[in-house]
């Protein structure tokens, strides 16, 4: 109840991780867990950046929240919806933007889409319009015909972007999207993904490496050798680690260089 005795629904999380441990089996270092007891919530129309250097656990932590792995513990909660017990209705809610392309090079950008609207089951009705208005918000439109083939590496990320959106989920979870992008297209997806955050509320959650796609009114996980070591916006990672920067809060924080 509120001060003054109403009623307070709390806000429900776009993404909930608690308590989410996985192992791939106990290495030779006798580690055996690659994430541990990891908590962390992104809310509605936040931009999260998952902040960690090589061999964090990122990309793992990311495959538990997308269910390609089980959680050996813990839940995943995506709008309320538990990952393990409702996961149809908690996948409907998430799109993904995987590390590695996954596009048709041989077919056109909208081909590409309109195939993944209708494996996702939705109508033409329905997803012609929603592909020409991702094709408008990406910058997309005159390549609509255009094989993937011959689209450089930010189009074609970016078509992968709203191959992610066509269902209108909630939640956008992308693993480092701007691998082996040239710094001027990079720059555009970091710009294009926080724009969606501010205009149509879509939480975010980016695995990354690189300080400068965090922008200043960002939330950010910091990630170490499986552990979250820190979670705040910007301002507070900054204070928590006393230092003037977020790079260099970050290496205060896990204690070496970061990649
Ligand atoms: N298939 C696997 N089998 C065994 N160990 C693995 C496997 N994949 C990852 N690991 C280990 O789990 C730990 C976390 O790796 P992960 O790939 O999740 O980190 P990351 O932060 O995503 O790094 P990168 O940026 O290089 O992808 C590392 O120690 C890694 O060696």
């Amino acid at each position: 109840m509120g001060r003054g005795g109403e009623a307070v629904t709390e806000a429900v999380p776009a993404l909930g991780v608690s308590g989410v441990s996985f192992g791939y089996g106990r290495r030779a270092d006798g580690a055996a867990f690659a994430i541990r007891d990891i908590d962390f919530q992104v809310g509605e129309g936040e931009f999260t950046a998952l902040l960690g250097v090589n061999g964090a656990g990122k990309t793992t932590l990311l495959a538990v929240i997308t269910r390609l792995f089980d959680a050996g513990s813990g839940s995943v909660k995506v709008c309320g919806f538990d990952m393990g017990k409702q996961p149809r209705d908690a996948l409907a809610r998430m799109g993904v933007v995987f590390q590695q392309a996954t596009l048709d090079l041989d077919l056109t950008v909208r081909q590409n889409l309109s195939y993944a609207a209708g494996l996702r089951g939705l109508a033409k009705a329905d997803y012609a319009p929603r592909i020409d208005m991702l094709l408008h918000r990406f910058a997309l439109a005159e390549r609509a015909g255009d094989k993937v083939r011959s689209l450089n590496g930010g189009h074609r990320r970016r078509v992968e972007l709203a191959r992610a959106l066509l269902h209108r989920p909630r939640l956008l979870v992308l693993d480092e999207p701007t691998v082996g992008l040239d710094v001027p297209s990079r720059r555009a997806l970091v710009e294009h993904v926080h724009a969606l955050c501010r205009e149509e509320g879509v939480a975010v959650l980016w695995a990354t490496h690189l300080f400068d796609e965090i922008l200043p009114e960002d939330r950010v996980v910091v990630l170490d050798r499986g552990r979250v070591v820190a979670t705040g916006s910007v301002p507070e990672i900054k204070a928590r680690a006393d230092a003037p920067s977020l790079d260099r809060a970050f290496h205060a924080l896990v204690g070496r260089n970061a990649a």
